[in-house]
């Protein structure tokens, strides 16, 4: 199935796995930020249909019939009402998956319906119009915005369809030359620079989107031990827990904490410190089950995410626990082993909190609790 995609990519000298990733759905917190991007687009495209009801009005103005100017003006509320609808959608509650799509096609074919207006008029006006061909690529820039690879190829694709599809339809049934004073002449090798143009610019809103999940995804992890980090699970809680209620289970958040790491750095160096946090990170990441998670939030604390009642979690960490503490760690090359043992209080969703601030509070009173009952324990309920 990747085999058409990777000998385009690399047609286009583009590494295929960027492609790849940029027709994967993007990651929930890149589509809540594309969805405000939406919202800045939907805003745009208003402020935008206002200014063209100005247009028909000039044109009235200027000496236009009246049966022109009323068309015009009809279209002019047209297209304002359909940004209107656009707006009140993308500032709807619910997110709507399919709205960027249909407002890339509005975007683009509103672009062509207006081209196709102006060549029934002079045809070479709808192959050379500088002004309203610009609209194709501020549609595509403005797929940007929305965050999604899949989306800019879509908006890039069906401008190029639609704008190829015009221009040759032009060039093969208008009289020849197309030539104007005002539009110049139209040529075919000027509408393939278009459509290249286009490309361009479709190729480079992608490199954008790419660069920026990148970035998000590189904000969102730890550098030592490669796991997400407070970032990325401060806004990816949010969502676990509406997951959870729809679907009815309970999540347990263990919060742990290394046990005397200071003395492992002050003895051994940080560079011993460091390999013991991987060391740790890397069993912790062995008891993880499907749509369970581990971040490092801070030097030497780690929390989990568990999609089970706490009574099970208590049962699996402490598990894990005993094992690690079984496992040899050797701080340096021919040193001692020395025991990794770690803390670690739990909070159970729903039941001990709704929200992320308040379960990691009761899990670290738990591991408070732990510490001081001598440490090397998991702590599921207050004393
Ligand atoms: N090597 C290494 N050490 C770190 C890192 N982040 C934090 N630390 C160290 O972790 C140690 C934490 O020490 P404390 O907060 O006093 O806790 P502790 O010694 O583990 O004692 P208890 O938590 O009471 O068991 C400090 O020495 C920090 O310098 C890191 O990324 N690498």
């Amino acid at each position: 199935m990747d085999a058409p995609r990777d000998t385009l990519s690399r047609a286009l000298l583009v590494d295929p796995s960027v492609f790849r990733r940029l027709l994967e759905r993007p990651d929930e917190v890149m589509l809540e930020h594309g969805a405000g991007g939406e919202r800045l687009v939907a805003k745009l495209r208003a402020i935008l249909s206002v200014a063209i009801l100005a247009l028909p009005l000039i044109a009235g103005l200027g000496g236009a019939g009246t049966t022109q100017t009323l068309v015009g003006l009809a279209l002019a509320v047209f297209v304002n009402i359909v940004a209107q609808v656009w707006l009140a959608l993308a500032r709807s509650h619910r997110r709507h998956g399919w709205l960027p799509y249909a407002t890339g096609t509005w975007d683009v074919t509103a672009t062509s319906l207006v081209l196709v207006l102006l060549a029934m008029r002079e045809p070479v006006a709808g192959v050379n119009s500088i002004v309203v061909w610009c609209f194709y690529a501020i549609a595509i820039l403005m797929t940007a915005l929305r965050n999604d690879g899949r989306l800019v190829l879509y908006v890039g694709g069906l401008a190029m369809l639609q704008y190829a599809a015009l221009a040759f339809t032009v060039l093969a049934l208008a009289p020849q030359p197309l030539i104007s004073i005002g539009y110049g002449q139209a040529t075919l090798a000027g509408q393939l620079e278009r459509l290249l143009l286009l490309l361009l610019v479709t190729l480079l809103t992608c490199a954008v989107v790419y660069r920026m999940q990148r970035l998000v995804e590189l904000s969102g992890r730890d550098g030592l031990t490669g796991l997400p980090n407070r970032v990325w699970l401060l806004q990816r809680l949010p969502r676990m827990f509406q997951a959870a209620r729809a679907g009815g289970h309970t999540l347990t958040l263990a919060l742990l904490d290394l046990d005397r790491f200071k003395r492992l750095n002050d003895d051994f160096g940080h560079r011993a410190g460091d390999r013991a946090l991987r060391h740790v990170a890397s069993h912790l990441s062995e008891m993880l089950e499907e749509s369970e998670h581990l971040a490092r939030i801070g030097g030497q604390e780690f929390v989990l995410v568990l999609r089970c009642p706490i009574g099970s979690a208590w049962e699996r960490l402490d598990r894990t626990r005993r094992l690690l503490a079984d496992i040899p760690f050797h701080p340096e090359r021919g040193t001692e082993t020395v025991a990794m043992t770690f803390s670690a209080g739990l909070a159970a969703f729903p039941q001990d909190g709704s929200d992320a601030s308040t379960l990691l509070g009761v899990a670290d009173r738990r591991l408070q609790a732990a510490k001081q009952d001598g440490r090397n324990r998991v702590v599921a309920l207050d004393r």
